[in-house]
């Protein structure tokens, strides 16, 4: 019996929100009694993979399978259906991505298992198991109780804080039989978001909108954005104008996003966009207007001009 946690890599890296599903996996395996093993798909250096041990695992699973390299929902879920079989994984945990997205469902019919999207706590086990997980865009909870022998979680970003220790993983070569129809589906190309921190993985986002007049005006929320090392997100209209480019564009038609700090420059809150930040930890609102509605989803509010203020706080980061 283990718990088994997919380990999505980025150009051979454990991406941040894997190293997070790896330590709730084995959070989970200490509430169950039983070991975590971590399975990783794709081409990754040996210290990588072992490194899955410093969240938790203490056994990886390497499918090297050159067809793996590029990721692909369809095949990766026959390879993670498989590791499950073999470890007689009972609890499979991922973390949400439009990855796992394509993997989760084909998961829970391939192994019949009860399957859980976004959630945001470990799971209770005083009488059955219970998740909470968060629906309706972030305005409300559900708790789930699953039944089926196998139980799949999938966990939004930012459930649990990993706590790293020194300890690496032995890793054990995993090859499955795979087939045609695995890849019946197969990526041609991969067109990624270019910059420093990816926004789909940022802790901190510096997001701005209509406020900040046209895209010449980008420069001042770039730098603050590179000061913080941050990622930079914008408001729909601002993509829909090609202010900015789609990647960028967060809310209900855009991506979805929880990162630790989310600040808003001249953004006036509409219920669209706060759809895909709202379950932001930290909320900071920029705007020159006080009724401006962001401000009642803010954590901390600055209402002034975002020409004067953005350029203060740079500096004032920069100084620290
Ligand atoms: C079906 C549907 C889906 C949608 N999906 C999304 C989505 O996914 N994401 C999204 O963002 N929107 C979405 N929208 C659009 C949404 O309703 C809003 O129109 C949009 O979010 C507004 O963008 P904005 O805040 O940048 O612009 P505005 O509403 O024009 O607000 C600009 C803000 O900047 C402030 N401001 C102006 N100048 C300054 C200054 N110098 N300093 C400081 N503040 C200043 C103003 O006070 C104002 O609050 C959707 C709409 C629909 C109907």
């Amino acid at each position: 019996m283990s718990v088994l946690i997919f380990a999505e890599l980025d150009e051979g890296k454990i991406k941040k929100s894997s190293q997070e599903a790896l330590f709730y996996g084995a959070k989970v395996a200490e509430q169950t009694g039983t070991s975590a093993t971590a399975i990783i798909i794709g081409a990754a250096d040996d210290s990588e993979l072992a490194s899955a041990g410093r969240f938790g695992a203490t056994k990886v699973l390497h499918a090297a399978d050159a067809r793996l390299n590029e990721p692909n929902g369809m095949a990766y879920a026959t390879v993670v259906a498989a590791a499950a079989q073999q470890e007689s994984s009972t609890v499979i945990v991922l973390a949400k991505s439009s990855l796992a997205d394509a993997m989760t469902a084909r998961l829970a019919g391939k192994l019949k298992a009860g399957l859980a999207a976004n959630v945001i706590e470990l799971p209770d086990l005083s009488n059955g198991f219970r998740v909470k997980s968060s629906i309706y865009t972030g305005k409300a909870f559900a708790f789930n109780e699953l039944k089926a022998d196998i139980k799949i979680l999938a966990i939004r970003k930012n459930t649990i804080t990993p706590e790293e220790t020194e300890a690496t993983a032995p890793v054990d070569s995993f090859s499955p039989s795979l087939n045609d129809a695995d890849f019946a589906i197969s990526v041609k190309s991969t067109e990624k978001a270019s910059g420093d921190v990816l926004l789909p993985e940022a802790d901190l986002v510096v997001s701005a909108g209509r406020g900040l007049k046209g895209p010449e005006n980008w420069g001042i929320v770039e730098e603050l954005a590179q000061a913080l090392h941050a990622a930079t997100a914008c408001s729909k209209p601002v993509s829909d104008l090609d202010w900015r480019p789609h990647a960028e564009h967060v809310g209900q038609t855009g991506l979805k996003i929880s990162p630790n700090l989310y600040i808003a420059c001249g953004i006036s809150g509409a219920i669209q966009h706060l759809a895909g930040v709202n379950s932001s930890k930290v909320i900071v609102v920029i705007n020159k207007d006080p009724e401006a509605p962001f401000f009642k989803s803010a954590d901390y509010g600055i209402v002034g001009d975002v020409f004067d203020v953005l350029p203060r706080l740079t500096k004032a980061v920069k100084a620290l």
